[in-house]
């Protein structure tokens, strides 16, 4: 029986779920980045020390890695598939966010305290951990739908389109934060992300139905595919070099970028003498280039290649960047955003180059597994690293007092920050050379000629 034209070779179709599916994730970056910017201000007006700080950035990562969600989430992907997995994290989402603007502005009595942590801060907390089940899992959710809808296509600029769109979230939320809590409250910046949550829930159940159409195009294909899921899978991701390596320069990278970018808008304040009006955007510069730049990056790569060597050459440049922030004497603000706009490039050059290699190292059915993987190794970064940032800048660098809050040499957080960057260059090498050995083919293009 001749088969109807297929709606991921319509351009309009794929590209549209692509939007739907970015605007969730949009949502999504908006949340996760909105409390950053906002340090100080939890310290003056609510009095979260730098550690509260740190634990609740980790805790985003927390119930992934300690309750394995991710992993969950993983095998739940490739066993029920998109549409249900992707509903389920959404709605996780909208409640997490909500138990955090609880834990913000609920009234608990002076001194209460749960599991050793200020009980406002536990229950924020808490709530920031739901989200980042949802986020997590919804992150690798969009992914494997855009791998279903753009293989063998232009998956390279797809998955740079979404995350550039991502990155979107995360500028409007490091530039509006301030602004907003000043004039409004420090909590109502958490209010606007739960609506746009709530809106980016929506768009995913809309997406939804165009996913089961296209699996009823499919015959069911994926749907069988999915089905297939066994153990044995895992397995075989685990011993695949190639896993290893992308799972460890994830790690590496993004705990340079993500966790450093939580604590960026008081390096700006407190070593550039930056305003806190300003210190946010600025914070947010990276995610504005790579919002140009991912989409770019990931056209190149899947007309020309070499994926393995922009990896490389990503992580050299964070080298150069954390090296210079970590330096005491170069304090002059102009540096400070020219590093932003350098870290901007890398953080575009890494994503557009590393999530497409995924999808080159395992087949369809293993892809929610492996990204699962690999995120949940990540998240083991997301967590720690923002409390051990937490906790050396607590113990080791106050150097003063505003009227509100402490003042802090950030010297020893950037040579931690340069050290990861560092290892994360030479795990890119090792990379580069397996993918020699074991012919991944992470150099060559995305697109395959037919
Ligand atoms: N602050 C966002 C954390 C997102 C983590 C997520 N696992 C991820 O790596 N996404 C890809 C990206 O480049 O944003």
């Amino acid at each position: 029986m001749k088969k109807q034209e297929n709606l991921r070779n319509s351009v309009a179709v794929r590209w549209s779920a692509l939007g739907i599916v970015s605007f969730t994730m949009m949502a999504a970056y908006f949340v996760n980045d909105i409390m950053a910017p906002l340090k100080s201000m939890l310290e003056a007006n609510l009095g979260w020390t730098s550690i509260d700080f740190g634990f609740f950035t980790g805790a985003y990562s927390f119930l992934n890695v300690f309750l394995l969600m991710l992993i969950w989430g993983g095998l739940m992907l490739d066993k029920f598939g998109i549409r249900l997995t992707g509903k389920l994290a959404t709605i996780l989402m909208v409640v997490g966010v909500s138990l955090q603007y609880y834990g913000m502005t609920a009234h608990f009595s002076e001194g209460a305290m749960i599991i050793g942590h200020k009980a406002g801060v536990f229950i924020a907390a808490a709530g920031y951990s739901i989200f980042g089940v949802g986020a997590e899992v919804a992150g690798i959710t969009v992914t494997k739908i855009i791998a279903k809808w753009f293989r063998g296509k232009e998956l390279g600029t797809a998955m740079g389109i979404q995350v550039a769109l991502a990155r979107i979230g995360s500028q409007a939320a490091y530039s509006v934060a301030i602004p907003v809590a000043k004039h409004f409250s420090v909590s109502t910046p958490v209010v606007i992300g739960g609506g746009l949550l709530m809106v980016g829930m929506l768009a995913f159940f809309i997406y939804s139905v165009m996913d089961k159409r296209l699996d009823r195009q499919d015959d069911y294909e994926e749907e069988k595919e999915e089905s297939q899921f066994s153990f044995k899978d895992v397995k075989e991701i685990l011993v695949n070099p190639g896993f290893w390596l992308i799972a460890l320069l994830c790690v590496l990278f993004y705990s340079c970028v993500f966790p450093f970018q939580k604590f960026a808008s008081e390096l700006m304040t407190n070593k550039y003498g930056i305003s806190d009006d300003l210190a946010g955007t600025f914070v947010g510069l990276p995610a504005l280039g790579a919002l140009i730049l991912t989409p770019v990056f990931g056209n190149v790569l899947d007309r020309k290649g070499k994926g393995a060597s922009i990896m490389m050459l990503g992580a050299a440049m964070l080298i150069f960047v954390h090296f210079l922030y970590s330096l005491p004497w170069v304090t002059h603000w102009f540096v400070a955003i020219f590093l932003m706009l350098v870290l901007g490039i890398a953080f575009s050059l890494v994503p557009s180059a590393m999530w497409p290699s995924v999808a080159k190292i395992f087949p369809t059915r293993q892809l929610g597994t492996a990204y699962a993987l690999i995120f949940f190794i990540q998240n083991i970064g997301l967590w720690g690293v923002p409390n051990l940032i937490g906790w050396i800048l607590d113990k080791y660098c106050v150097i003063g007092h505003t009227g509100e809050n402490n003042l802090y040499d950030y010297t020893v957080p950037m040579v931690v920050f340069t050290g990861f960057a560092t290892l994360s260059l030479i795990v890119a090498y090792l990379l580069k050379v397996a993918d020699k050995r074991y012919g991944y083919g992470l150099e060559k293009p995305n697109i395959v000629k037919v």
